[in-house]
């Protein structure tokens, strides 16, 4: 396929996605489906370009002055992807699948279309309703934060140090170039193609053999936080697949215990299988058996709990622009009780001079600080730790410089950090 006849299949995609409500990797599967001649080389071609245009729908909609598919899909064109106008017009005009060239009205938005007098949260790129909530925690740099959680997202692994170090991983990725991550000591970054697609990673050897895993920088530091030691006993509470359960594993050295658990069974299904490539040994799967307390033996036992909790994602919009558009205001009020939910089960486990680690992939102070504050409120036995302080705990006091406003937890953002969006906050039981 040409890219012309890609910018034709991105349009059909985002047709789906924008006028029908359908998600957007199901739009792209059907897509698929139904048009099989196209190899994966050209699906991962229009899936990038759908991205391109959704992450940044409403400053591309402001400059071209309409929301179309086919709007957005010039726009990122023109500017994400810096194409060049004559010949834009020449490839769609010269392929027999391809949108029409670009029309005078279009040709002009395409060359001058600036964001000039647009409010913040079209300039961040974030639906109108979260620019208080956004304002709450980023005040006037909210265009900016938002405007960086627009960008494609790097794609990041991590090394598990159960089966070898960076270096090791660094030799065996080197003809994908990949490089160190600045922040975690076990990040590597593996850059994207100029058109935003990441190489296959899981199909190398290093991922087989259970040496990397895909996983942020920022997950990486929450783990990091937490700071799990050889030997103690550890509770991760939403475990989910497991992505924090193994780099706990891996900071623990297998030694100790570690019990992963999660509300919902099928999420941790996946988790048997990784941990065993991942050469974990000290995990034991606690999955939820009807009304059963199946960590009743636990309580007060754990050195560590770790709660990664549900929430809206807001710090992932690069990766999952789709959710950003689709958020409302009950989903986020919805994602608060969950929240407090599984702070209150998570309390009781913590030995006294132990500590609970919340961790949330959002940004928003609803889901974070006020989340910290009501739990504190309803249980005054526990006490936030400075995030300077968990950061020097960590052996990792260059984290302190993202500390949150009232510096009890850091805040890491695609623009502060280059990393999504994480809330990490560490609270002592006396
Ligand atoms: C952010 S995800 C976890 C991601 C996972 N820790 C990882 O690193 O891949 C949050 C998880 O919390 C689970 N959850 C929600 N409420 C819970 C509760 N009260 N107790 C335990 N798990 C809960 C959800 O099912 C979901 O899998």
């Amino acid at each position: 396929m040409t890219p012309a006849a890609h910018a034709l299949a991105a349009i059909e995609v985002l047709t789906e996605i924008v006028e029908r409500h359908r998600p957007v990797a199901q739009s792209l599967k059907d897509w698929g489906g139904a048009h099989r001649f196209a190899g994966s080389g050209d699906r991962a071609r229009i899936a990038s370009l759908v991205y391109d245009a959704l992450r940044a729908r409403s400053s591309l909609a402001w400059r071209m002055g309409a929301d179309s598919p086919r709007a957005l899909v010039l726009g990122a064109l023109a500017f994400i992807r810096g194409a060049e106008l004559d010949a834009l017009g020449a490839s769609f005009a010269a392929t027999p699948h391809a949108p029409a060239p670009p029309f005078e009205a279009e040709r002009a938005a395409m060359a001058t279309g600036s964001l000039d007098g647009a409010p913040a949260h079209v300039r961040g790129d974030y639906p109108d309703w979260l620019d208080a909530p956004l304002a709450r925690v980023f005040g006037d740099a909210r265009a900016e934060e938002g405007a960086a959680l627009s960008q494609r997202a790097p794609l990041d692994l991590r090394v598990n140090a159960l089966k070898g170090d960076r270096e090791k991983a660094l030799r065996s990725l080197a003809h994908l170039k990949a490089e160190v991550t600045p922040l975690s000591p076990f990040g590597v970054r593996v850059p994207l193609t100029d058109d935003g697609r990441g190489p296959p990673v899981q199909a190398e050897p290093a991922y087989q053999k259970g040496l990397v895993e895909v996983q942020d920088e920022g997950s990486q530091i929450a783990v990091m936080i937490a700071a799990a030691a050889p030997g103690e006993q550890v509770v991760d509470l939403c475990a989910g697949a497991g992505g924090k359960t193994l780099a706990l594993a891996a900071a623990m050295n297998n030694r100790g215990q570690i019990y992963a658990h999660d509300s919902d069974i099928r999420r941790l299904s996946p988790l048997n299988e990784r941990a065993t490539r991942a050469g974990v040994r000290n995990l034991q799967i606690r999955s939820p058996r009807g009304e059963a307390n199946v960590l009743a033996d636990l309580e007060g036992k754990a050195d560590l709990v770790l709660v990664d909790a549900p929430c809206t994602g807001a710090g992932t919009w690069r990766r999952n622009p789709d959710a950003k558009w689709r958020m409302r205001p009950t989903s986020l009020e919805q994602r608060m009780l969950e929240q407090d939910a599984a702070l209150d089960v998570a309390a009781p486990l913590v030995r006294p001079g132990g500590r609970l680690v919340y961790v949330t992939c959002s940004l928003l102070m609803e889901e974070n600080e006020d989340r910290l504050a009501a739990f504190i409120a309803r249980h005054p036995e526990f006490r936030s730790a400075r995030a300077v302080e968990a950061a020097v705990g960590a052996g990792a006091p260059v984290l302190g410089a993202y500390a949150n406003a009232a510096g009890d937890a850091l805040l890491l953002s695609p623009k502060r950090s280059n990393t999504d969006g994480f809330f990490i906050a560490t609270l002592r039981r006396t």
